[in-house]
């Protein structure tokens, strides 16, 4: 294995996960975080409490709240802020590069859609980045939840590229035993693929508390993968994308676990708690919450048909009662499965 400096932008669950694979894999590992308080607890006590509880983290990896500290000499820098909060990171990065005249390979693994823009994660950091710093643009998707990547439960994700080189060193660097990696060449197809899934886990948590049991759960995965599939379709995206690991493979891991952020706020949504109500107590990014707006938006300007994300906007921007969202999805005219 040849040592890279990796730069991992993000200090929650998943970019703290992702930094500790890598720092296992012996790479030189800088972790930025935007408070002090979690590089102090991380740079002292190998600890991410508030996200990833008593797991200890490798000691080997430096957390600093300085973006050109974080990056400098790095040939991979990940970034995993949330949506919301890519744009603004994106720009920090990219005084950083300038100001060390450096380039670098630049990786998401965020997994959302910027409302207004409808952007993508890599979308908005070829935005805010200039051409000439970027070695190559690329996500990681997958069904991959920090608590379980955290704990070594092996776990398959994809890196998606067009620049396959990059893809492959990204792959090289964070593969191991228990953290296996496949690149794959459709970056919209695998992005929107992780964005949208979150959409549909936020209704099958929402199922669960309805007491709704498997033949719901079914119905729900399998159709919800269906417009997902259309939606990429309207992108361009290859449709085996949906069939793989960022598609098929991430909807079930969101969709199915306590894991989740999305399918947590589904259950509460479901328990009649508000949406104000639900993100107070997660105290983590729920990426699914404004996708479900973003996509309700985007799918009418695609002329893409999207029942069951429809049915998620109402409930959660419109007040409708998750049944009465059933049944009004029940109540569609029949057609073809095709369609
Ligand atoms: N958690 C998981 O298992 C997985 C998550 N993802 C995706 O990764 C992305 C991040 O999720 P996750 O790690 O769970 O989120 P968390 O809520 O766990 O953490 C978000 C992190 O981003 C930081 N942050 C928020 N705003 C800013 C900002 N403006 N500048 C700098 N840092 C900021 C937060 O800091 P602070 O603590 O100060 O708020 C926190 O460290 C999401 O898009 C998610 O969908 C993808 C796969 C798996
Ligand atoms: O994308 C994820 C797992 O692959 C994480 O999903 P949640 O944000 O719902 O936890």
């Amino acid at each position: 294995m040849s040592k890279k400096t990796i730069a991992v932008l993000g200090a929650g669950s998943w970019g703290t996960a992702l930094a500790n694979v890598v720092a296992e894999n012996g790479h030189d590992v800088r972790l930025w975080a935007h408070r002090k308080e979690t590089v102090d607890e991380i740079n002292k006590h190998h600890m991410n409490k508030r996200y990833l509880g008593d797991r200890v983290l490798q000691a080997s990896i430096v957390a600093t709240d300085d973006m050109q500290q974080a990056i400098d000499g790095a040939t991979i820098i990940l970034s995993v802020v949330p949506t919301k909060a890519t744009r603004e990171v994106a720009g920090q990065l990219n005084q950083a590069l300038s100001a060390l005249a450096q380039s670098a390979i630049v990786v998401t693994a965020t997994k959302g859609l910027e409302p207004k823009t409808y952007q993508l994660a890599t979308e908005i950091i070829a935005d805010e980045i200039d051409a000439k710093w970027l070695n190559g643009l690329a996500a990681i998707a997958g069904p991959s939840h920090a608590e379980g990547v955290i704990k070594h439960d092996p776990t398959l994700v994809t890196v998606a590229s067009q620049n396959q080189s990059a893809a492959q060193q990204v792959q090289a660097a964070f593969s191991n035993s228990s953290f296996r990696v496949y690149t794959n060449d459709d970056l919209v197809g695998s992005e929107l693929a992780g964005a949208l899934k979150n959409v549909v886990a936020i209704a099958a948590g929402a199922l669960q508390s309805l007491g709704y049991d498997d033949n719901a759960k079914a119905a729900l995965f399998t159709r919800g993968l269906a417009e997902i599939a259309r939606l990429g379709a309207a992108f361009g995206a290859d449709e085996a994308t949906f069939m793989g690991l960022a598609g098929v493979g991430d909807l079930f891991a969101t969709a199915t676990s306590i894991h989740s952020r999305n399918y947590r706020a589904g259950l509460q949504l479901g328990e009649g708690k508000s949406m104000d109500e639900v993100i107070a107590h997660m105290g983590m990014v729920i990426e699914g919450i404004s996708t479900t707006k973003v996509v309700h938006e985007l799918a009418a300007v695609k002329g893409v048909e999207m029942p069951i994300a429809n049915a998620i906007y109402q409930v959660i921007y419109k007040g409708q009662a998750p049944k009465d969202a059933i049944k009004a999805l029940m109540d569609r005219p029949l057609h073809h499965e095709g369609k």
